[in-house]
């Protein structure tokens, strides 16, 4: 493990020149992983793993996404199966389910969960809120985490383009000492980039807040609000989306995912620059309040109950599709979907 420094601060980074794909496969040669789940990081996860020659088996309930496991080369009988039967054939079972169902699910995992296995999740939800998702594993069990910091989706094409999506490991419960190793192991398998040490509560805490804040609820809100501010000023649905979402995305997000923010600024005229810098501290201090107001949320369990409440309901799926059906159907993201299409790579 290295210690390294992220600006002015010293963490544990795992890289995979460290602990290279062939030394993962030694550490798991025995092992048979069980992806429970297959919804977005099932899928992502087990044909990474797959990919990467280890030994690995689906358990999914039957429906729409056991025929996508069919589609997607699973083979029932070999390697898929229910969960129920692919816990049991397990040593390593990787709870891939979502938060919710993971509580609906746990009387079955427990009953498979014998001493030495190891019980894995990809958030630190379920272990966090144990008095609100009644999840205590048995004591003899290595109970582990490496939580990709970003969609199943990219985990597989970046996987696919030969990068990696970069994820954290947490150790809960090290009950056969091999824990450590196991948990780098399946990070690297499932196509890491580089792995970072947390603990199931700063994961699970900066999770939420962050698909809440700035990636998915904040980044929504913020564009929004500069849409219509634009739209009520009289600017037209073009010109209001390429000022406030296709210019960040197509050429300034690029730059400083690069190279940092100061060089997309520079790359930017200096009346750009003057007013960018005047005015990043009023929007960070109008934002500031309801990250702290969000961070309490998440910190209280509000925020796990609020999920746990809403997707164990029969329905949940179908309220999800419809609230982003109302996204799709407004006016802003009506507009994106023609300049998309407008897009000289997309013709
Ligand atoms: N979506 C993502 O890319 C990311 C997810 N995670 C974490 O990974 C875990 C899995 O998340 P997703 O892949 O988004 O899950 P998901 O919401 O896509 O669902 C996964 C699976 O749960 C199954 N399922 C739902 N209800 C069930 C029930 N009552 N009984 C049996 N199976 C049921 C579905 O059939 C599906 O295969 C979660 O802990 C999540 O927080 C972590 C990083 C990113
Ligand atoms: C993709 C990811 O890491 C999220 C946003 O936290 C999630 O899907 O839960
Ligand atoms: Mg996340
Ligand atoms: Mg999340």
């Amino acid at each position: 493990m290295a210690q390294m420094n992220f600006g002015g601060v010293m963490e544990n980074v795992v890289t995979r020149e460290e602990f290279p794909l062939e030394k993962a496969r030694e550490v798991l040669k025995n092992e048979t992983i069980a992806v429970i789940g297959y919804g977005v990081q099932g899928p992502g996860q087990s044909l990474n793993l797959r990919d990467n020659g280890f030994n690995v088996i689906v358990g999914q309930r039957q429906g729409k996404t056991y025929e996508k496991a069919v589609a997607d080369g699973w083979v029932p009988g070999e390697t898929l199966f229910s969960i129920e039967e692919a816990c049991k054939r397990a040593t390593i079972i990787q709870v891939l389910l979502s938060d919710a169902a993971q509580i609906a699910c746990w009387p079955t995992i427990k009953q498979y969960l014998t001493p030495g296995k190891a019980l894995y999740f990809s958030h630190g939800f379920a272990i966090t809120y144990k008095e609100r998702t009644g999840i205590v594993p048995p004591a003899d069990v290595d109970v582990i985490m490496v939580a990709p910091k970003g969609s199943g989706t990219s985990l597989r094409t970046m996987f696919l383009e030969g990068r990696g999506l970069n994820s954290s490991y947490a150790i809960f419960q090290d009950a056969t000492g091999r824990a450590f190793e196991r948990v780098i192991a399946l990070g690297i398998g499932v196509g890491s980039g580089y792995l970072f040490e947390t603990t199931f509560k700063r994961e699970v805490y900066s999770d939420l807040t962050g698909e809440r804040g700035t990636l998915m609820g904040a980044i929504q809100g913020l564009l929004l609000a500069q849409y219509e501010t634009l739209r009520e000023h009289g600017h037209t649905p073009s010109e209001a989306f390429n000022e406030t979402v296709e210019e960040l995305t197509q050429s300034l997000m690029p730059l400083f995912a690069q190279k940092g923010m100061d060089w997309m600024y520079a790359n930017c005229s200096t009346t750009a620059q003057r007013g960018a810098l005047d005015w990043m501290g009023p929007f960070h201090d109008a934002t500031k309040p309801v990250f702290e107001k969000l961070y309490k949320s998440v910190a209280d369990g509000e925020e796990a109950q609020r999920s746990i409440d809403s997707n164990s309901q029969p329905d949940y799926r179908e309220k999800l599709n419809e609230e982003l059906r109302q996204l799709r159907e407004s006016e802003m993201w009506q507009t994106g979907a023609v300049v998309r299409k407008l897009r000289p790579e997309n013709n």
